[in-house]
């Protein structure tokens, strides 16, 4: 892919220099990560201190440890992905996350030049990982029934995220109106029937959107649906069954995430001493104060690296089915 001067969440730039323009992942923690757009004269503020961008603009990399003014703290300026956007969005609906992202672009067998339906839009966090997935040459059709979703959609993809010409965000109710889509401006046919390549359904009553996908879908088409009770599945695959799609097969994605963390034999032998247990203190990761910080670095020096699991383990999301049209 070419370079370009701004970067989005899907262009990738050799010169990894920060511009103005850039769309930048502060990450503060894991569990704080903000998306700034860069521009002159603005300032980012935090518990840190002030960060102006003037002082990061054609000065800091992308991966760059940077610290506040004050030095009273550091943040890591990243490069836009999938993966952080879904966790730093500003989230509008319920969403979907990348243990059963993942499992969409996979089984859906998403690759570059393919053209997708997608409803309804929600917060747009699948959106970006399918249009990621099949640019440049490709096209996500995505359908909202809330209007103040789909603009806001329309302006977070065609805007900061640089999807202009990658995705068709359409205001619908796709239950009562399917997925056939004309330009009116142009008079230019969109969406036709047959036309489409994988269709995916998050929505109440999908049952009554799977005739209208097994319309647009291509022969060999793939739809999925994901429905977060059983209930919602059942009538879903009778549906699909009736109306003609083959190979239907449901999933639920349970993933289990485990933390690196620095642990320190100081804090340890500390803690042995003063109350004879060996309770381990974590050093902390991700950012953190100027001089506690590299205090904290010298003692990781010391310590040992280990895998723990999450305690707050991520459970049930949905169910997600996929069927194929023959
Ligand atoms: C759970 S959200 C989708 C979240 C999305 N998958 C994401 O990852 O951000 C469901 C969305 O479907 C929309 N919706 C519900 N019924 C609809 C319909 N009949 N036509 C179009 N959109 C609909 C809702 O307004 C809502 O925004």
């Amino acid at each position: 892919m070419e370079a370009t001067t701004q970067s989005s969440i899907y262009t990738y730039k050799r010169d990894n220099l920060i511009k103005e323009g850039d769309l930048v992942f502060v990450y503060e923690s894991a569990d704080s990560i903000k998306q700034i757009t860069m521009k002159r004269g603005a300032i980012y503020n935090n518990k840190f201190g002030q960060f102006p961008h003037n002082e990061i603009i054609d000065q800091a990399e992308f991966g760059q440890k940077v610290y506040s003014k004050q030095m009273k703290g550091w943040v890591y300026m990243l490069r836009p992905t999938s993966h952080v956007y879904t966790n730093s969005l500003a989230q509008r609906t319920q969403i979907l996350y990348t243990p059963d992202i993942s499992q969409v672009l996979f089984r859906l067998e998403l690759k570059p030049g393919l053209r997708v339906v997608e409803s309804g839009t929600g917060s747009g966090s699948l959106s970006t990982s399918i249009i990621r997935q099949i640019l440049p040459q490709g096209h996500l059709f995505t359908y909202e029934f809330n209007a103040v979703r789909a603009e806001k959609a329309r302006e977070d993809f065609e805007g900061k995220l640089g999807f202009k010409g990658l995705v068709t965000v359409t205001h619908r109710d796709v239950l009562s109106n399917g997925f056939l889509l004309k330009d009116e401006e142009s008079d230019t046919i969109l969406v036709s029937e047959n036309s489409i390549d994988a269709v995916f359904l998050d929505l109440p009553r999908p049952q009554d959107a799977v005739e209208h996908a097994y319309k647009v879908l291509r022969k060999q088409g793939r739809l999925c649906n994901f429905s977060p009770c059983i209930e919602q599945v059942q009538k879903a695959v009778e549906q699909m069954a009736h109306v003609g799609f083959y190979e239907i097969r449901t999933f639920e994605t349970l993933s289990r995430d485990y933390i690196t963390s620095h642990l320190t034999f100081e804090s340890i032998n500390k803690k042995t001493e003063e109350e004879g247990d060996a309770e381990v203190k974590e050093a902390g990761a991700g950012a953190g104060a100027g001089a506690g910080g590299r205090r904290q670095q010298k003692q990781r020096e010391k310590g040992m690296v280990a895998e723990l699991p999450r305690a707050d383990i991520r459970g049930h999301t949905g169910y997600l089915t996929f069927a194929i049209k023959f």
